[in-house]
């Protein structure tokens, strides 16, 4: 049996496409290399063995704190290689991030192959680094490939949940024929966008509109609307339910999730986060759009007055939605 190493933490964009990965391998002795902190520890917990590690990004002002942060990943990569000889793992896959470079550098001390996944357009300078010591580079765009010449690179897509390849069941009161919008912004939530939809949800919901909202965990005005067309949710697990059945998502441009737009053929209306590292998610965003396969705005140029008319021109006029055929 092989046994695989797992290294996944944070975000679900981080999380979701190993836990698709893992899920293809039932015959794997599958270990997971985590945090104590992140989405792992609700959504792998139950599923593999969960080891998780202290490490954390590089603060760009704190050297006090740097060198505590870089004392804490050594003593990590200690820790990793200890763990990878105890459990003889073959092979590691990573889906980037902080606990990538923990892993790596142990794995690459020991032999071991290293399979990375970068699922962004533009590579992070993690991946960039990190390329180099990897055993194969997997891409999520198969365009990633011009900005990592001396990696080894193939192209893989972003793995997306089991749930996609069949059609769900959406477990919502939402007739069968309304336009339903549903904003997502990414598996955080993202409060400027709900803001901004909030503002704009009423005159959605006269012209017949259902929107549901996945605000996430982290938003105080989250009951500002109470209408039978308007559904908030901090966090749904089936999303493949909601984006198969959506006419139209107002998203952030989040790897993963254009991987399930993609899958769903959903259109959209992506609003890249601005802080963003370097910038990703307005170039995932971009190739997007270049393939006419959804809207883009800036958030920092996007008006409550701009969104609002441009989504009831789509609810008024629903040929003007780009089927996502990526
Ligand atoms: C703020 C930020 O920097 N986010 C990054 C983070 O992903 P982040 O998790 O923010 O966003 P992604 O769109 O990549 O992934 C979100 C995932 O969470 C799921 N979801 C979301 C809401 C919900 O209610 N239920 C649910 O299941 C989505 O279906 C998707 O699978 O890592 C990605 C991969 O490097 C990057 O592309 C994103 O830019």
């Amino acid at each position: 049996m092989i046994r695989l190493l797992i290294a996944a933490s944070g975000t679900g964009g981080h999380v979701f496409p190993a836990l698709a990965v893992a899920k293809k391998l039932p015959n794997y002795d599958v270990h997971w290399l985590g945090t104590s902190n992140r989405l792992e520890q609700s959504l792998v917990n139950d599923l593999y063995p969960l080891h998780t590690i202290p490490v954390e990004g590089f603060q760009t002002r704190s050297i006090l704190k740097n060198i505590k942060i870089l004392f804490r990943l050594l003593q990590s990569v200690f820790w990793i290689r200890k763990l990878l000889k105890e459990k003889k793992i073959d092979v590691i896959f990573t889906t980037g991030g902080y606990i990538s470079g923990a892993v790596t550098l142990a794995a690459y001390i020991l032999g071991i192959p290293v399979i990375l996944h970068e699922s962004n357009y533009i590579p992070g300078k993690t991946t960039k680094l990190l390329s180099y010591f990897c055993h194969v580079t997997a891409l999520g765009f198969k365009e990633t490939e011009k900005y990592l010449p001396w990696a080894t690179t193939t192209y893989l897509g972003t793995p997306i949940r089991e749930q996609f390849s069949i059609s769900q069941y959406l477990d919502l009161n939402i007739p069968e024929k309304a336009f339903l919008i549903i904003v997502i912004g990414g598996s955080q939530g993202a409060v400027s966008i709900n803001n901004l939809v909030r503002q704009c949800a009423l005159d959605w919901i006269n012209s017949g509109a259902y929107v549901v909202h996945l605000t996430g965990n982290n938003d105080t005005k989250v009951k500002t609307i109470n209408h039978t067309q308007y559904i908030t949710l901090p966090f749904h697990s089936n999303m493949a339910a909601l984006l198969q059945r959506a006419n139209l998502a107002i998203s952030r441009a989040g790897s993963g999730t254009l991987a399930e737009l993609a899958a769903t053929h959903t259109p959209a209306i992506l609003i890249p986060y601005p802080f963003a590292a370097e910038n990703h998610q307005f170039y995932n965003a971009d190739f997007f759009v270049k393939a006419k396969a959804a809207y883009c705005y800036e958030q920092k140029k996007l008006t409550r007055e701009q969104l609002k008319i441009a989504v009831l021109d789509l609810i008024k006029d629903p040929t003007k939605l780009k089927r996502n055929g990526i």
